[in-house]
């Protein structure tokens, strides 16, 4: 097979910029979890967009930030690692604000990154004016010398074949395809039901919710006798506050968090499911080696 090229593409920016939705497009199946709250992206999941003339491996990071906490600091290693790894790093910033000294600190760090080759994407094309994106194209460009700048929206599904095209010519040539053919993502089913019950969660909360926040699946058992699968998952937060408002008054919110998670976990176990929320409080996870390992970080 010639002229197949396939490889990993990581996609960075500040948060909030769109980097789990355009992975989510160019998938075409919800892997990443987005949110309206920044840094809700915590592990590196991949996203697989199979076309004829090669395969793109999307690793989704945590975004690159200033460590606060030991969570911080490992999720920097994280992105590390995870770059250090790739073929192509798609530096991406929102059409609709200013280029800002969080994405200059990004775009100073990839200089790391010699080996990786460098895409500048500006998201989110369909809130800016014509104007405002050419400005950003313009500002964008004079950041450093890219092999491409592409232009696009997510959820406007905006020249996002321009961009696998453009992507996968970058890739390095490939004997075939590195993941089977009907691979969405190599993550497993329990990390993408946490995932989802996370976003559930997250939905409608303030901002200081998301970082303390850890969903572990204890069990998923497969009923015989009813078609249903059981879920049994615990929620982490950090202090007694915070399990409150998770619960809701009544257990209000709780409620609707199972509710809200259970239609995507019932969409990718093509069954209906029983889902037991556990909120646990685990005093100061974030900074606690112990506990985070525990925890899956
Ligand atoms: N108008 C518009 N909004 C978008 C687009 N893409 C993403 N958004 C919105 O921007 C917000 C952030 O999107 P995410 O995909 O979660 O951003 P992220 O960069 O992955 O954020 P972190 O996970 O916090 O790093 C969400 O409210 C999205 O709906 C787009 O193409 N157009």
């Amino acid at each position: 097979m010639s002229d197949y090229h396939a490889g990993f593409v990581s996609f960075v920016g500040r948060p909030n910029v769109g980097k789990s939705t355009l992975t989510n497009a160019l998938v075409g199946e919800k892997v990443a979890i987005t949110s309206s709250k920044p840094q809700t992206t915590r592990r590196a999941i991949r996203g697989i967009v199979h076309q004829r003339g090669g395969q793109l491996v999307l690793v989704d990071t945590p975004g690159i930030h200033r460590p606060r906490t030991l969570l911080g600091e490992r999720l920097n290693t994280l992105v590390q690692s995870t770059l250090g790894d790739v073929d192509v790093i798609g530096f991406c910033v929102p059409a609709d604000e200013k280029i800002g000294p969080g994405d200059r600190f990004i775009n100073d760090q990839l200089d790391d990154y010699p080996n990786a080759k460098k895409v500048a994407i500006v998201t989110k094309i369909d809130a800016a004016g014509k104007t405002q994106v050419a400005e950003q194209l313009l500002a964008v460009s004079a950041l450093r010398e890219w092999e491409a700048i592409i232009p696009i929206s997510a959820t406007s599904r905006i020249q996002l074949d321009t961009l696998t095209s453009e992507l996968l010519k970058l890739l390095p040539e490939s004997p075939g395809p590195l993941y089977p053919e009907d691979a969405v993502t190599d993550e497993g089913l329990e990390e993408r039901i946490a995932e989802y019950i996370r976003e559930a969660v997250l939905e409608g909360v303030e901002d200081e919710l998301p970082h303390s926040l850890a969903v572990t699946i204890d069990d998923i058992v497969e009923r015989d006798d009813k078609d249903l699968v059981e879920v049994y998952a615990n929620l982490f937060v950090e202090r007694d506050s915070q399990k409150a408002i998770v619960i809701g008054k009544g257990g209000s919110r709780i409620r609707d968090v199972g509710v809200e998670a259970r239609k995507p976990i019932e969409q990718l176990l093509g069954r209906k499911v029983f889902l037991s929320l556990r909120v646990k409080v685990a005093k100061d996870w974030q900074r606690d080696p112990k506990q985070l390992g525990r925890l899956g970080f």
